[in-house]
């Protein structure tokens, strides 16, 4: 084989490899990226939500304390400012209480009584629970925002929580694999506390906030990135957000992108690999088979036909074997397919029916209506030189059968006129493997068929229960009131062999009989069996 051709063969394995492993690779590559999207958007779900759980609680014990500070006397005697200290001692998120009058005016806080009150904020119109901010604590020189809730009398106590305490108490600083997260004013966006970098346009689709969102993309000038937000339950003017770092996001983590560049790799070799040595092998069958045609290693073994009332043998299935010179006695179905595929079936099969005149000869002397069956598919009734062969045959063959699949007979307009013309000729055409082909049963009154070979699947369900058993008799039935001849193909038992005689099936195929036979072997029990028909002739 030129050098040349084989390159140009093996490339195009590797091509087809490649594309088989790119398709396949690329729908795994595209799940995977999705799965790890997935996994990614619930895992900044979650720390939104652990965090939002958190602060929640921390709002709420606040809440709890505002409330109770209804009762306090707004004149803010030595009592009222040891209440307000003992607070700020007990919880440390808060840094200073104060009590506001109606003019928003400061009247004392947790360190001291003022005289004159100072201004600290517009008068007091809004009710329940709120807050200011962010804002920047006097004392303190840093960022911080203000819980308050208004009394019945409409005086309002305030809590200072410095920003930076409550990132502390939050953690935020663990969750670095973000792009941020934050608390934020859910009406304007404004951040409050914040980890990362908020880059969040103040304004629709995302503000306001009204209730739990994830987005992705629509809001961060179309970089893609997913973020949630939620708002607080104890005051949903405040929200959390947490968004992804959009490489995170979208990039599968490198150790899985590797392992699988190393999968397709190894796929790529080896399906270049196996459709390389397949190809190789069926070339090799090729030419093989071609030298098993001229050095004559192709063999006719011939299975006998029984009538099951009388067991004398009626006749044979011709079948085809090859004596492989390494390989040792090979069956048809190793090298029929290719036989079919490069064409050389017609000379095999030509071959064959020579081989089958010469080798049966004797037994056509003792019976002239011997039957002798040949496997024929389509290719070779649209071939005349095979045509010519079984016609020749047919002036020593008297009973001459050709079997065909129903897939066959169905496969070319030409074959109606082909299978006239033979059974014109008087041979006879059967329709092998009945049962199988799901085709239809029409064919059966269009085709000139005179012969069911009852597929082995049916006889094999003797006296099982399964979906094939009620089928056989369905198909006997069907036979009779077609009027076609029966064959029962592959009896292995008695007990399957009485069943299809009391159905009225009497001529059968199979190993409870006799399995295919080489020629010599065919010839003894022949012999045989004619003595024991005469026999038992003589005897009634
Ligand atoms: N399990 C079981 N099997 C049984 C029994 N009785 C017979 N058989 C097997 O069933 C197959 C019957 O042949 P087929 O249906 O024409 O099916 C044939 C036929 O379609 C094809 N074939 C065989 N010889 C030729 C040939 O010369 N030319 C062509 N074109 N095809 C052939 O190959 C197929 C298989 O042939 P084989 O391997 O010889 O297998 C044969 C035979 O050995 C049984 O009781 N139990």
């Amino acid at each position: 084989m030129p050098r040349a051709y084989m390159f140009a063969k093996q490339l195009r394995s590797v091509a087809l490899a490649w594309l088989a492993c790119s398709f396949i690779f690329g729908i795994l590559l595209a799940l995977l990226f999705l799965q790890h999207r997935d996994s990614e958007k619930h895992h900044i779900q979650s720390i939104a939500e652990k965090v939002h759980f958190e602060l929640n609680s921390q709002i709420k014990e606040i809440d709890e304390f505002l409330n109770q500070a209804q009762s306090l006397d707004v004149s803010c005697p030595p009592e009222t400012l040891f209440r307000l200290r003992q607070q700020v001692f007990k919880n440390p998120a808060m840094s200073e209480i104060g009590i506001v009058n109606q003019k928003g005016q400061l009247l004392c806080n947790s360190y001291e009584r003022l005289n004159p009150p100072i201004q600290t904020t517009a008068p007091i119109k809004a009710d329940g629970l709120r807050y200011h901010g962010p804002i920047i604590s006097e004392y303190m020189e840093a960022s911080a925002f203000v819980l308050a809730r208004t009394r019945p009398d409409g005086y309002e106590i305030n809590v200072l929580l410095p920003s930076d305490w409550l990132r502390h108490t939050l953690e935020l600083e663990q969750y670095s694999g973000l792009d941020f997260i934050a608390l934020v004013d859910s009406q304007t966006g404004v951040p409050i506390i914040l980890k990362g970098h908020y880059s969040l346009p103040l304004n629709e689709p995302l503000f306001p906030i009204k209730r739990s969102v994830q987005a992705q993309g629509e809001f961060d000038d179309g970089q893609g990135k997913y973020l949630y937000a939620k708002p607080l339950a104890s005051l949903p003017k405040l929200a959390i957000i947490a968004s992804s770092n959009s490489l995170s996001i979208f990039l599968v983590a490198p150790s899985s992108l590797s392992v699988l560049a190393v999968l397709y790799l190894f796929a790529w070799a080896a399906l270049s690999f196996l459709h390389h040595h397949y190809e190789q092998r069926q070339l090799s069958l090729k030419s093989q088979l071609k030298h098993a045609i001229a050095k004559q290693q192709l063999f006719n073994v011939y299975q006998p036909l029984i009538d099951a009332k009388t067991q004398n043998i009626v006749g044979v299935e011709v079948l085809i074997r090859w004596q492989h010179p390494t390989e040792g006695e090979l069956g048809p179905a190793y090298f029929i397919p290719e036989a079919e595929r490069s064409g050389a079936i017609v000379a095999i099969s030509i071959a064959q029916v020579d081989t089958a005149l010469e080798e049966l000869a004797p037994l056509f002397t003792q019976n002239p209506d011997f039957k002798v069956s040949f496997n024929v598919n389509g290719q070779l009734l649209c071939c005349q030189e095979y045509l010519n062969t079984l016609y020749k045959a047919h002036q020593q063959i008297n009973a001459l059968t050709i079997e065909l699949t129903e897939r066959d007979v169905l496969s070319q307009h030409q074959v109606q006129q082909t299978l006239e013309q033979l059974v014109h000729q008087g041979i006879e055409v059967a329709v092998d493997d009945f049962g199988t082909g799901y085709c239809g049963l029409q064919y059966l009154q269009s085709f000139p068929i005179d012969l069911l070979k009852i597929d082995q699947s049916f006889v094999a369900s003797i006296g099982l229960d399964n979906l094939q058993s009620p089928v056989l008799n369905a198909v006997i039935e069907m036979a009779n009131k077609l009027d076609k001849k029966l064959i029962a193909e592959g009896v292995e038992t008695p007990h399957q062999a009485a069943y299809l005689v009391s159905k009225g099936v009497t001529v059968h195929q199979g190993w409870c009989y006799y399995k295919a036979l080489k020629i010599n072997a065919l010839k003894k029990i022949t012999h045989t069996n004619t003595a024991l028909s005469l026999a038992n002739i003589n005897a009634a």
